[in-house]
Formats: structure tokens, sequence, C-alpha cells
């Protein structure tokens, strides 16, 4: 469904993806793991656009991503940004339904808004508030919503546990599995937290020195010498 093809991107003498293909089936949940600095984030924007690759591809349902193939796809995906990333000024249910009403109605999107708060565990009493009235976990359910009030085919979650404390991690890595699950949509994570990959993901691949370290099923990954390396460091930092 999404295919990432020998992407290479430096900036100035730093070479930070060093020829990285990867692919995502529909329907499949993979997750990218890294050392911070590793370029999962440069990685992230060369797939929306937002940042133009040096040489490479990448392919939405077989065709290469261009500015005629592009706004199908921008359409067609969601995102939970590292924060929540709300609209200070919109109210939440405004924020969830961004989208949704540069096409329909305020009666009709805000209607979609709610069914999409009740569905993060957010009831329709929270629809009105502004984000600066909401808790940290509420926010990140708030952007949860937003990233799937138009049911996108794709959602990307960069580092969705990010500033929380773990039991409020799990509660979110787990609402994100439902969702993945439920909605059959192809999820790609960026993320440090291995309980989410583990909670998230059907697939990992380990970003190392601008190269794909190791890529395979989550369930394997407790054998695969790279990700043994990786998860060393990760418990000594
Ligand atoms: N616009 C830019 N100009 C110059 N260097 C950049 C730019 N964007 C990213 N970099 C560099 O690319 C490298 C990878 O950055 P990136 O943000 O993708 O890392 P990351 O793996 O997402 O890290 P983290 O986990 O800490 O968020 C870093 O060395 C960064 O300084």
């Amino acid at each position: 469904m999404i295919e990432i093809d020998a992407l290479h991107k430096s900036f100035g003498q730093k070479t930070v993806l060093d020829g990285i293909s990867l692919g995502v089936t529909q329907g499949e949940s993979l997750c990218v793991i890294g050392q911070s600095g590793t370029g999962k984030s440069v990685l992230l924007k060369c797939i929306l656009g937002l940042t133009r690759p040096d040489a490479g591809r990448i392919l939405w349902q077989g065709k290469a991503l261009d500015r005629t193939t592009r706004p199908d796809f921008m359409n067609r995906f969601g995102m939970l940004f590292q924060g929540a990333a709300l609209f200070d000024s919109l109210s939440v249910w405004q924020n969830v339904a961004f989208r949704l009403r540069q096409r329909m109605p305020d009666a009709k999107a805000r209607a979609i808004a709610v069914e999409k708060l009740a569905r993060v565990g957010l009831g329709a009493e929270t629809a009105d508030l502004m984000p600066a009235e909401l808790s940290g976990g509420m926010a990140k359910r708030a952007g949860l919503a937003r990233a799937i009030a138009d049911d996108p085919a794709v959602i990307f979650f960069d580092e969705p546990t990010t500033g929380l404390d773990p039991i409020r991690a799990r509660r979110i890595n787990d609402l994100i599995r439902g969702i993945v699950t439920e909605t059959g949509a192809t999820a790609i994570t960026i993320t440090h937290d291995m309980d989410s990959v583990r909670a998230i993901g059907d697939r990992v691949a380990l970003l190392e020195n601008g190269r794909i370290a190791w890529d395979g099923p989550v369930a394997q990954m407790n054998d695969a010498a790279p990700l043994a390396a990786f998860l060393g460091q990760q418990n000594r930092s």
C-alpha cells in the first residue's frame, strides 16, 4: 500500500537517510524505531511531502507520489502528532472536525466529531471545551479522535505516548491498537517506546545509520540481534 523505495536525504554533509526501502501492506501496523537523531522524523516528513528527498520514491497504491497523485493520498491519511498539536483557538469538536468542516455543514461535522470523541473515551461534554482545559491524556485522545475523524486509510502516529505516564501510555496504546484493528487502517508509528511497539505493531523496522538495520514481525523481535543491541542501549539510557 505504501512503499518507500531507495530514499536518500542529506542535510549538507550529513547523510540522514542512506537508501531506505520499506513497505507496509494494507491493514498492517508498522512501527519505526531508532535512536534519537536517526532520521525517523525526516522519513515521516518525506512520506508526508513536507521534506523533499534527494533521491528515491514513495509509492501509494502502486503509484509514485507526485504532484498529481499526492492530493488523493493527502485526503486519505490521518495523523496523531507528538503532543497532540491541537489548535488552541478552536474548541475540541472544531479540532476533531477540522477537515470535515471543509466539506459538510457544521451540524453534521459536529455529530461525527462527538461520535469519534466517544470512540476515544471522551464524553460529549468535552466537545465544547477548549484545548487548554484538557489534561495531557485527554488532549492525546482528542488528537486521536481528529486523526480518525475522516475514516483515513492510513494513520501516522508520531511518538504517541510521549509525555504520558505509564498507565496513560498503556491506555493510549490499547486504544490505538483497537482502532487500527477495527477500522482496518494501515498504521505507521514512529516511537521510542517498546511497549507501544508490542501493543500496536505487527511489524517493526529499526532505523540505524541511515538504513533499515532490521525489519520483521514484532513476534520475532526478541530473537533479532540488531534489536537486542538497540534495546540494550535503550535500557542503559
Ligand atoms: N531541516 C533540517 N536541516 C538540517 N538537519 C536536519 C533537518 N531536519 C533534520 N535534520 C537532522 O537530521 C537528523 C535526523 O533528525 P530526525 O529529527 O529525523 O531524528 P529522529 O530520529 O526523529 O530523532 P528523535 O527521536 O530525537 O525525534 C538529525 O541529525 C537532525 O539534526
